[in-house]
């Protein structure tokens, strides 16, 4: 990256809190049920309990970035808002940079950064650099400090051309751009993203993800994605936590999400004439034959792209060749249909 130093976490986010050594984040049989009340009858009202979050188990070490995913109603916001002490779990611990998010929830606040897309962190009517100076405020930033991570932000999200703007002027995209400046400006050790890239363009969606991967990268910050961006997800998560019904599904990299969900990759072979015999390579089956057999889609199990390829170069009449890694949005639509 350029000159600019990267937003790095304050000494408080840094210092040991009362679990040093521990992780960032740690949930243990995590629960929240909702009661709500549902008509039964022209006047009678039941009442129904939602377990919204189901039991979760998770260890989130400090600077992972892991991207919590589920399908509409998993759980995710509900689990969000717990960690952020916005909503007091139904049972089970949980610890956020060694704090219990909703008794400890103001000494939370300075070692976190939260973006919901549903609620803004800048002041509507003020330029959106004035929002920037109101946060040292808020939050007490030692002013040096807080100059040092703005003209980071400045630089590297770009708010230059709209740093005078009113916030209720400022296009999606941008206003997303000044709410993860105001959410990173006090220094935090964890950040909890909600959806960052929604609604987004795609040049938009780019330079933010760029940014974020630099953050995540550096290691010093513990990003919390949810996303239904599945882009989002390949460039920015490591590590996935998949959950449905309330429950954690996968935990683990997106490679062994393929593995268990057996996504292959393939070989879509274009040739000038169609093969008498298809060829057999061991490790390559054939998934299926088009275009009156001018292509030829092979999925490879586990074994390099290079065998099959060169067999098919020696049969001769091979016009073109693509590999194509395995399709996230299969997997991930696999996985939430086959979850309880
Ligand atoms: N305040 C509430 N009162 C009652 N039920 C709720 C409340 N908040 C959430 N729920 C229910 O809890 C479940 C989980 O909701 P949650 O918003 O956490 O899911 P989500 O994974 O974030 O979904 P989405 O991807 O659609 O944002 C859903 O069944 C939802 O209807």
């Amino acid at each position: 990256m350029n000159a600019a130093s990267f937003p790095s976490p304050s000494a408080t986010a840094r210092a040991a809190g009362p679990a040093a050594g521990a992780p960032a984040i740690s949930a243990a049989g995590l629960r929240k049920e909702f009661t709500v009340k549902r008509r039964a009858g022209r006047v009678r009202r039941t009442s129904h309990t939602v377990a919204a979050v189901a039991g979760v188990d998770l260890a989130v070490g400090h600077g992972e970035t892991i991207g919590y995913i589920g399908p509409n109603g998993a759980g995710k916001s509900t689990t969000l808002k717990m960690m952020t002490g916005v909503l007091a779990p139904s049972g089970g611990e949980l610890r956020v940079c060694g704090l219990e998010p909703v008794p400890r929830r103001k000494q939370l606040a300075r070692r976190v950064g939260v973006v919901f897309g549903q609620r803004s962190q800048l002041w509507w009517d003020l330029p959106l650099h004035e929002s920037f100076r109101l946060l040292r405020y808020v939050y007490a930033v030692p002013e040096a400090e807080h100059a040092r991570r703005l003209a980071a932000c400045r630089e590297l999200l770009d708010l230059g051309a709209f740093w005078d703007t009113p916030v209720r002027q400022l296009s999606l995209g941008q206003r997303m751009r000044g709410e993860i400046t105001a959410a990173l400006l006090h220094g935090p050790g964890v950040l909890f993203l909600d959806e960052p890239t929604i609604g987004l363009d795609v040049v938009s969606k780019q330079a933010l993800r760029s940014f974020l991967a630099e953050l995540g990268a550096r290691g010093d910050v513990t990003i919390v994605l949810t996303t239904h961006d599945l882009a989002d997800i390949e460039r920015l998560c490591p590590r996935l936590v998949v959950v449905d019904h309330g429950r954690v599904v996968h935990d683990g990299t997106l490679a062994a999400l393929h593995d268990r969900y057996g996504s292959r990759r393939r070989v879509v072979a274009d040739l000038d004439r169609p093969y008498d015999e298809l060829p057999h390579v061991p490790g390559a089956k054939v998934e299926r034959v088009e275009d009156d057999g001018h292509r030829v889609v092979f999925a490879l199990d586990g074994v390099p792209a290079g065998g099959l390829i060169g067999r098919l170069a020696q049969l001769g009449g091979l016009r073109d060749v693509a590999v194509q890694e395995p399709d996230i949005e299969e997997v991930v639509a696999r996985l939430y249909a086959q979850s309880p």
